[in-house]
This record gives structure tokens, sequence and C-alpha cells, in this order.
């Protein structure tokens, strides 16, 4: 990559970055073909495309991380500064050990500044100030590993903005909304516009085209590597931003039908669940029921799932699994009792990266592949794990490829193949569709559809609305750690989602 800053101050008309030719390829696999893009001072681009086209990539190449194959990066410059490009990256590049204030400290300390004193006063009054403009403060001397994905989301977004020398830089921002709930969102929204406003660039990575669609000035779409549109917010709307996407017409690849089928025993019954950040939960899910899980940010509704497959230490006064009692304490004795889990931190809690798909796929339950003589047959192996692959539209479709290799989309399809496979009573879904494309998406809520048709009981915790309107047959409402409503039928909509889990002008039902 060639990188030849701007002579004097960049003119309006300059952009802060321009990408032009950018190829990259991985062996058998072109990522990107030829890609080129601008980036204006004050200017926010979205860069919107399925999994794997690409988009994480151009991210890398940018970071330093992958050396491209062709290509060239120009930054302008500003009062003899050159344009820094600042990238908060999809897993923010944390350390989870270590405090919000270390966090947001660590990229200071270098050079010079590793050998002055560290003064533990003035550390935390410039954290706080960091996270300040992102709305309520929070515990920054706590290790974040105990904060909300939220919390961590604005401490990464805040450690790229510290030290700015001049506004005129570009910010990169890989699908930082992912963790965060509506109105979490606005406020980074609130905050990355305030920046474009100041002068900065800001190139905008996201599945949620929705939300492309709210912040975006321009949105370049990548397909297979290669760029096929860049254009104006102006004249772009949801459906043409979706065939885009896919490369289908306008109106066919929606989210699809649900299905509703007829309820059959009850799979799981919980009677008063209390542990971490939830207290008095009853819940019953029956066969081939979707029940959903709502609530904002620290309504509990992200330990629950984690609660019932024995990850978290809870206690309760009934639970039943199939009829039977259960102790929900061990991770094991839960998968061998018919219990899928499927959690949101997917990179980390739901998988293997240095192993290939196939063997991620087949881990949970070897039982199946195995000969007589109790080896694992790799040639059966390898026909189930294609099929699986083929089954979930995992892209490459190549079982033996590493795991960390996928991109991120790709690898929750894997996770999801992984826990679908072995038809669980009870499936726990956390955030099931998370950085997934549209295209992803329907294969997800099919395959969730599939598993209560089977018979599956299905939990599903969402910060989507839209989302578990579209796969429930009921949904409780999280708030303060209690179900304060559940929605079903006709009051099984956005709106009142919304609304319930605001608590915006409803009365608490008990
Ligand atoms: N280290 C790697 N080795 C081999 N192939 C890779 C590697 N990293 C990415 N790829 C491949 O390059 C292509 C582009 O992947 P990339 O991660 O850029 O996609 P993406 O658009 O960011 O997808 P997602 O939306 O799922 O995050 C994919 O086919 C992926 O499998």
């Amino acid at each position: 990559m060639s990188e030849s800053p701007a002579q004097g101050a960049a003119s309006e008309a300059e952009p802060l970055l321009r990408i032009e030719g950018m190829t990259k390829d991985f062996p058998g696999n072109r990522a990107l073909d030829d890609v080129s893009l601008d980036v204006h001072s004050g200017e926010i681009v979205a860069v919107v495309g399925h999994n794997g086209s690409g988009k994480s990539t151009l991210v890398k190449i940018l970071a330093g991380v992958y050396q491209d194959d062709g290509g060239t990066v120009e930054l302008a410059s500003t009062d003899g500064e050159e344009t820094e490009l600042h990238i908060i990256h999809q897993d923010l590049g944390l350390a989870k050990e270590l405090t919000g204030i270390e966090n947001l400290g660590i990229t200071r300390y270098h050079g010079r500044e590793a050998l002055a004193p560290y003064n533990r006063a003035r550390e935390q009054e410039h954290a706080e100030r960091l996270i300040r403009r992102f709305g309520e403060p929070f515990d920054l001397n706590v290790p974040i590993a105990r904060l909300a994905p939220a919390q961590r989301a604005i401490i990464g977004i805040a450690r790229a903005l510290d030290g700015w020398k001049h506004s005129r830089n570009v910010l990169i921002l890989d699908e930082p909304t992912e963790a965060l709930h509506a109105s979490e969102v606005q406020v980074l929204f609130d905050a990355v516009r305030t920046l474009a406003a100041e002068g900065a660039g800001i190139i905008f990575i996201s599945h949620r085209l929705d939300e492309v669609l709210d912040l975006a000035d321009r949105v370049v779409i990548l397909r297979d590597g290669k760029c096929v549109a860049d254009e104006d917010r102006a004249t772009l709307d949801h459906d043409r931003l979706v065939s885009y996407v896919t490369g289908v017409p306008i109106g066919e690849a929606e989210t699809g039908e649900p299905f509703r089928g007829d309820l059959q025993e009850v799979v799981l019954r919980v009677e008063q669940l209390a542990g971490e950040a939830l207290e008095g939960i009853d819940l019953t899910i029956h066969g081939g029921e979707v029940v959903g899980v709502a609530g904002v940010l620290g309504s509990g509704r992200e330990a629950l799932p984690a609660m019932l497959f024995g990850s978290i230490d809870a206690t309760a006064e009934t639970y039943e699994l199939q009829g039977k009692p259960y102790r929900n304490r061990s991770e094991a004795e839960s998968i061998r009792r018919g219990i899928a889990f499927v959690p949101g931190d997917r990179a980390h809690l739901g998988s293997v990266r240095p192993m290939n798909a196939r063997e991620n796929v087949t881990l949970p339950e070897l039982g199946s592949l195995t000969t007589k003589l109790g080896a694992i047959s790799i040639s059966r192996e390898r026909r189930h794990a294609a099929e699986l692959v083929e089954r979930y539209d995992v892209k490459p479709p190549r079982p033996e490829q590493t795991f960390a290799q996928f991109s991120g989309g790709n690898q929750q399809k894997i996770v999801f193949a992984k826990w679908l496979r072995n038809d669980p009573a009870l499936l726990l879904l956390e955030e099931p569709t998370q950085g997934v494309d549209i295209g992803a998406k329907r294969a997800i809520y099919d395959a969730v559809d599939m598993a209560a048709a089977g018979g599956a009981g299905v939990l599903v915790c969402s910060s989507e609305a839209k989302e578990l309107v579209r796969l429930c047959n009921r949904v409780l409402v999280l708030r303060d750690g209690k179900v304060v409503a559940t929605l079903e039928g006709e009051r099984l909509n956005e709106t009142e989602l919304v609304k319930q889990g605001y608590g915006l002008g409803v009365e608490v039902t008990k």
C-alpha cells in the first residue's frame, strides 16, 4: 500500500481519505477486487455488504493488519498534520481484565508517558471526561468484563476519540452498534454527527440497514469483494439498499413469514428464578413455542439464557426440563439434557478459533460420527459438515477452512449450525442475528422456525424489536430484573415492545 499525504491544507473538495483500486487475495479467494472509496471532511460514508463481502478486510488493510495486493491509500493533510485514521474494530480491542480507566489510558502509556508516575486522580478525571459525551456515567473502576456490552462499546469509541490533534481525521466504525440498544445507538449517532460537523470524515460499517439510512450521507455497497454501488443517501430507500446488498430484485429478499405451529408439552418450567441481575422470574416454554425476551440494557435480558444454561449462578424454586426436575449447575449437564445455547459473544464463547469449521460444527456431539471402535469417522464428519455448511449458507462453503478465517457473519452461521444439528429440546438464543447480513438473517429465522416446528422450545433474547415480532409467539419484557409485561397476539408489536421496555406511559403489569 502506498501512502502519499497531500501537500498543504486539504481543500474542501479534496477527500481526507482516498482509496483506489484496493485488491486483496487470500488463498483461493479474492476478498477485495479493485475497490475505490473517498471520504470527505464532514461526510458520513456507510460501507455495507453481505457477510464475507470484504468490509473487514478493507478496514484491516487500512489498519495495517493485512498487506494489500494492489491499490493506493492517500491521506490529506491539514496545517501540516496528516489526516489520522482512527479505527474501532468489531471486537473493540479492549482488555477485559483491565478496568475502564486502564483501557482508556492504555494507548497513551507508551514511550515517555510510560515512565511518568501514574496519577490515579488525573486518570479518573480524564476517563470520566471521555465517556461523558455518551450520556449517563458508569463505573470505570471495575474490570470491563463486568460491564454491559454497550458500556464496553462506549469505552472503545471514547478511546478512539482521545487525543486528536485536529478535527479533520477519519474515524472508522466497524459494526459499532451490534451490542447497543436503540436509545444507545442514538447517543452514539449524535456523537458521530457532532464529529462530522466538526470536520471529521466517518466510515460506518453496519448490517443494520435502517441505521445506515438514518446516519449516512453516502452509501458504498460491496458484493463479493467488488464495489457494486456508491450512492447518495438521498436516492436510496430500504428496498433499493436490500436489493444492492443481496443482488436480488426488490421485494424478494425479505425475512420471510413467521411460523406458528401448535404448542406441544411443556419443555421448560421455571419458577422464581433469581441471580445476578434477575429476580422472581417465572417462565414456561412449550415445545413448538418461541418465547422472546426484551428489555433495555441493564434490564437483566442478557443474563437470562446464561442462567438457564448453567453458565451463571442462579437459584429457582422450580426448574423442570421436559417434566423432570433439573438443577442447572453445569453447562456439560445442560448439553447432555438437550439444551443448546448460542451466546452473544460468539467469537469467544461459541467457537474454537484455531479449529476448522468441520471440527467446530461437530464438537458438542461426536457420538453419531464415531465408529464401532470408538474413533471419529472423518469421512462421516466431512459429509455431515458439508451438509451443514450448505444448509446454513456458509461462505466460502469450505468446511476445512480455519474458523478464524471466516468473516464475522459466517462464523455466526457456523456456531448456529453447530448447536442446531442435534435437534435440541430447548434452544437458548442470545442476539441470534447480530452481525449477519439480510440473507443469513432469513436462513437463521428459517432455522428457528424449523427447530420450533420440530418440537423444540426456543428462547430468544434480542435487542431488535422487529426480530422479536417476527420470531416469537410471546415476548416477556424485563425491566430492572423483573418481568413487567408479557406481550402476545395484537399487543406483540414494535411500538408496544419499545414502550414497555422503557416504561413509557404504560402501567406496570405485576
Ligand atoms: N485471514 C483470512 N484468511 C483467509 N480468508 C480470509 C481471511 N480473512 C477474511 N477472509 C475471507 O475474505 C472474505 C472477506 O471477508 P471479510 O471478513 O472482509 O468480510 P466482511 O464483509 O467483513 O463480512 P462480515 O459481515 O461477515 O463481517 C471472506 O470470504 C473471508 O472468508
